[in-house]
Formats: structure tokens, C-alpha cells, sequence
């Protein structure tokens, strides 16, 4: 079993919606399943900045899946919510990352993990870190509350909080 930690965002359509939809699509199959889902953040948008703001969680999974699989699966989810990609860094009904897998260096034309620009984004690292303060980002050797102090939390405010980050929780919002 191996466990993986994605940061989901999404600033097109009921995004709220967009967020749970996605987590439900991800828990629904028997080879995934998501074992913590943080607090829902509301957050500026980074790199192309004139769009709606965005809501991100983190969410840990355990899964069967290799990396790449993982990476199909998110996909798959993307195109059933109806993502469509037009502008880099632009708005989107859900964008499914993958943060860390394991403690794995992944480097394929399709996939890097850990996520390259995952320990600069304060909308990743916050979630995260609510939810795995300990995990280790195996490029830098730093922990994510590490990296997030270094970040800081400018651009990201609470939503909705899910208590005790349990994922029954975050259904019911
Ligand atoms: N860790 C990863 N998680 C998800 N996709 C990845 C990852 N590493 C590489 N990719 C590749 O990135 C491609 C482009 O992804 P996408 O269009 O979501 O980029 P983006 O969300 O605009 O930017 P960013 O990758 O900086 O978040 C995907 O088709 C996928 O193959
Ligand atoms: N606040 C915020 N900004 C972004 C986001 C995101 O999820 N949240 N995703 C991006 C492309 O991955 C680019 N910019």
C-alpha cells in the first residue's frame, strides 16, 4: 500500500462542489481510498493572477495504484468534471496534483513528483500541512510545516473547516 498526499484546487462553477465531487470520485473506486481531506482554503490565485479566486484542500490517499496509475485516475476525474484546459495557470473546474507519493522521486514525461512547484505555493503547503506537518518533501529533505514557514500563508484564508479533518466531515459541508 502506498500513500500520497494531491492538492486539489478549482475556481470555475460551484467549486465547493467541484472539491467534494472530485474526493468522492477518487474514494468510489476499490484500488483508492482517501484517508484524510483538510479544511476547505479560499485562495488568490497564483501566476496568472486576473481570475476568480480559487478553493484548494490536500487530501492523504492509500492506494494500490503506482504513481503514474495514480496520475490516470486523477486525470480521468479531471475530464469527468469537465475541465478543460485552456489557459497555463488559468481557471479550471478541478485540478488534481499529486504532491508526494511515498517519499518517491517520480521523473516521467508526465509525471514529477514531488509536485516541482509544490514547496513555493503557500495554497499547497497550508492544506497540506494541516493535514501532514510531518511528512518530508524528499527533494529538500524539509518538512512540509518547515517549508511552510518558509512560504508563509499570505493569500490563503480558512472556507469551511472540516473537523478533526475527517473526510464524513468534509461530505457533509
Ligand atoms: N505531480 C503531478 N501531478 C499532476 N500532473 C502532473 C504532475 N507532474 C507532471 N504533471 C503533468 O502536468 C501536465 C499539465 O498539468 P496541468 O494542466 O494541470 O498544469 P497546471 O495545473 O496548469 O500547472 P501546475 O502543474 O503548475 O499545477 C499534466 O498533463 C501531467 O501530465
Ligand atoms: N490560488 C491558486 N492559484 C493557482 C492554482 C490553485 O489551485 N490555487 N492552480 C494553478 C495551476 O495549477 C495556478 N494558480
Amino acid at each position: 500500500m502506498h500513500t500520497a498526499y494531491l492538492s486539489l484546487g478549482s475556481n470555475i462553477g460551484d467549486s465547493k462542489d467541484n472539491l467534494q465531487g472530485a474526493v468522492r470520485l477518487l474514494d468510489a473506486g476499490s484500488s483508492i481510498e482517501v484517508t484524510k481531506v483538510s479544511s476547505i482554503y479560499e485562495t488568490d490565485p497564483v501566476g496568472f493572477t486576473d481570475q476568480q479566486v480559487f478553493l484548494n484542500i490536500a487530501i492523504e490517499v492509500k492506494t494500490t495504484l503506482a504513481a503514474e496509475e495514480l496520475l490516470d485516475e486523477a486525470q480521468k476525474i479531471e475530464q469527468s468534471l469537465g475541465r478543460e484546459r485552456k489557459v497555463h495557470w488559468g481557471p479550471r473546474t478541478i485540478d488534481l496534483d499529486i504532491l508526494l507519493y511515498n517519499t518517491d522521486n517520480v521523473k516521467s514525461d508526465r509525471l514529477s513528483v514531488p509536485h516541482p512547484h509544490m514547496h513555493e505555493r503557500s495554497f499547497v503547503l497550508v492544506p497540506l500541512n494541516e493535514i501532514a506537518p510531518d511528512a518530508v518533501h524528499p527533494l529538500t529533505g524539509s518538512k512540509i510545516s518547515e517549508l511552510l514557514t518558509r512560504t508563509g500563508s499570505e493569500g490563503v484564508r480558512l472556507w469551511k473547516q472540516t473537523v478533526q479533518q475527517c473526510k464524513e466531515k468534509f461530505f457533509a459541508l
